[in-house]
This record gives structure tokens, C-alpha cells and sequence, in this order.
């Protein structure tokens, strides 16, 4: 069991990062997100996977939306091994925004070029093992449970719902994907799980948990026992650093300089290798998609704690 405590020191630094809320709005284009209090900031620093330092009200529950797309990944890349994954969707960054659709026509052949963006993700759901929605959304969120140690974490029905029906953005890059043998099966059925896996919904203390799993290097160590694979854990953590802020990836690589992922409810998880997962919760987004006061508060705590890995 994780106990968590209010640090002083990190109150301060949310604190001042709070004052970057009002340039960023919440994400409406997923019509239940449009509800999130944007001006709300939370923090937790996981250092050791028993212990933990917060700041705000971390309590609060948002859905995971792109955090999810690292998880999946790491499934995946145990489901199907890196051979069977790299084969659909491939390893360099594109520079576009992350429901971008451009670059699966202009490259040849058209698979998505990381699994962080929106058309490499849905083709990381459609590989995960299981043979209805519910089996794999079972084994993702059974997943998600040993990372975290909390087996109350489950989905949000409402948000999930409101993603499937507005999701057309997303109808079209997998049915663009299907055409081009990338995917195979149906693409409702994907949909349904892929909103389903981003409307997981934790808290800040959850995701530092997961991040420390991931920092320390796949190994949980509460039962001192890998969950996920040591080259898998280095994989996601390499895809976090070049891919994982969407275009906004390389200035976060200098100004913060962790392995991170993003999501639009305004989630922000990030691993630093060996040392701490952190947590964040600012639903602001900036226009990239990125919580505007979490990109500052990780901006600070960089600096402050000497983070960067470069
Ligand atoms: N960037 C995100 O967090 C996007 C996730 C969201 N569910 C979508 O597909 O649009």
C-alpha cells in the first residue's frame, strides 16, 4: 500500500504553475471533457513505488485519453513481440498534430509512424490479444491494476460513450488503416474499445504509481517482481521521449528533458529513468494539447531537482 503525503515544497511550485491555468481551455471536442474545472492543478512524486509526495487535490479522477496509448503499447508489445507490433506502425516522430491523418497518405507504405499518435494507437488496440471488447479491455485494465496496485480502476462510461459518438476523426484514420491492410476486423468494434481504454479513469497518485513501474525499469517494487518487460519498459520510455508530448516533443525534450505522455483530459505522466513517476493533473490545455500548467510545473521541478536525462 502507497501512502501519500502533502510536501510543502511541491505546494509552492503548484502554486505558481496555477497562475499559467487561464491561458489554456479544456478539451470540448470530446463533449464530456468540455465539464473539467480548468483551473485546477495536482501533483504527485512517486520515489520509491511505497511512498509518495503530493501537492493539490489529488483525489480528483480524469480519464487517461493519450496516456493510455503507452500502456496499450506495452501490451501489445507483450501480446505480439516487437517484430509483430514495428511490422503496423513504425518509430519516428511526425511533427503533426496527434489526430493528424496527412502522413499515412503521403508515406509509403501507409502505416501510422508511432504509436503515439491517434492512427499508430488505434493500430496498437487492434493488436492487443483477446478475442471480444470486453476480454481486451479486461486484460488492459487487469494490466493497469498491478501497475498501480488499485483494482478499483475501471472506466467512464459517460466519457467513453461521448468519445464513440463524436469520434469520426478517429472512424476515419481506421477505416483509412483497414483499407490499407494495417488493421483487420471491425472498425466499430475498435472504436468502442479504443474510447473505452482512453476514458480509464485515475488519479494523480495512480498515474505516479504507473510511472514509477515505468521508471524502474518494468519492476513493481512493491512485489519486487517485473510487469512489464525490461526492453519493453526501455521501449515506451523511448517513445515517451521523442514522441510523447505530440509536436510539441522536441522543445519539452530541452526545456524538461523526462520521458513524458500526455493526454487531452490534461493528465501528464512522466518516468524518470531509476529515480521517480510523477503524476499531473491540469485540464487547461495549450493549443498543442498539452496541460499548460503541467508543462510548467514538470518545467520547474526539472530544474529545481536537476531531472533532465541529457
Ligand atoms: N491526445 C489525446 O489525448 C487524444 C485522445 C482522444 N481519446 C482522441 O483520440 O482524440
Amino acid at each position: 500500500m502507497t501512502m501519500c503525503q502533502d510536501n510543502e515544497a511541491l505546494k509552492l511550485m503548484v502554486q505558481e504553475a496555477l497562475q499559467y491555468t487561464p491561458y489554456g481551455k479544456v478539451a470540448d471536442y470530446i463533449p464530456a471533457l468540455s465539464r473539467e474545472n480548468p483551473g485546477t492543478l495536482s501533483l504527485a512524486v512517486s520515489e520509491s513505488g511505497t511512498t509518495c509526495a503530493t501537492a493539490g487535490d489529488t483525489s480528483e479522477m480524469f480519464t487517461l485519453q493519450s496516456i493510455s496509448k503507452v500502456i496499450t503499447l506495452a501490451l501489445a508489445l507483450m501480446d505480439q513481440g516487437e517484430e509483430g507490433v514495428f511490422s503496423r506502425v513504425g518509430m519516428e516522430p511526425t511533427g503533426d498534430p496527434f489526430n493528424s491523418i496527412i502522413k499515412l497518405e503521403t508515406h509509403s507504405p501507409s502505416k501510422p509512424l508511432n504509436p503515439m499518435i491517434n492512427a499508430g494507437a488505434l493500430a496498437v488496440t487492434s493488436m492487443l490479444q483477446g478475442s471480444t471488447v470486453d476480454e481486451k479491455l479486461g486484460r488492459l485494465l487487469t494490466f493497469i491494476h498491478e501497475l498501480t496496485g488499485n483494482t478499483s480502476i475501471t472506466y467512464n462510461e459517460e466519457v467513453a460513450r461521448s468519445e464513440y459518438d463524436t469520434a469520426d476523426l478517429n472512424r476515419s484514420l481506421a477505416f483509412f488503416l483497414k483499407q490499407h491492410q494495417v488493421i483487420e476486423g471491425d472498425v466499430e468494434n475498435l472504436l468502442e474499445l479504443y474510447t473505452k481504454q482512453c476514458a480509464i479513469e485515475v488519479n494523480c497518485q495512480d498515474l505516479a504509481k504507473m510511472a514509477y513501474v515505468i521508471a524502474n525499469r518494468g519492476i513493481h517494487t512493491a512485489s519486487d517482481r517485473p510487469v512489464i518487460p525490461l526492453h519493453i519498459a526501455r521501449i515506451i520510455k523511448t517513445f515517451m521521449v521523442t514522441c510523447g508530448m505530440y509536436n510539441a516533443s522536441g522543445e519539452f525534450a530541452i526545456k524538461v528533458g523526462v520521458p513524458a505522455k500526455s493526454g487531452v483530459s490534461g493528465g501528464i505522466m512522466a518516468s524518470i529513468p531509476h529515480k521517480a513517476g510523477i503524476g499531473i493533473y491540469g485540464p487547461a490545455l495549450d493549443e498543442k494539447g498539452n496541460s499548460i500548467a503541467g508543462m510548467k510545473l514538470l518545467e520547474s521541478l526539472s530544474q529545481r531537482y536537476d531531472l533532465s536525462i541529457f
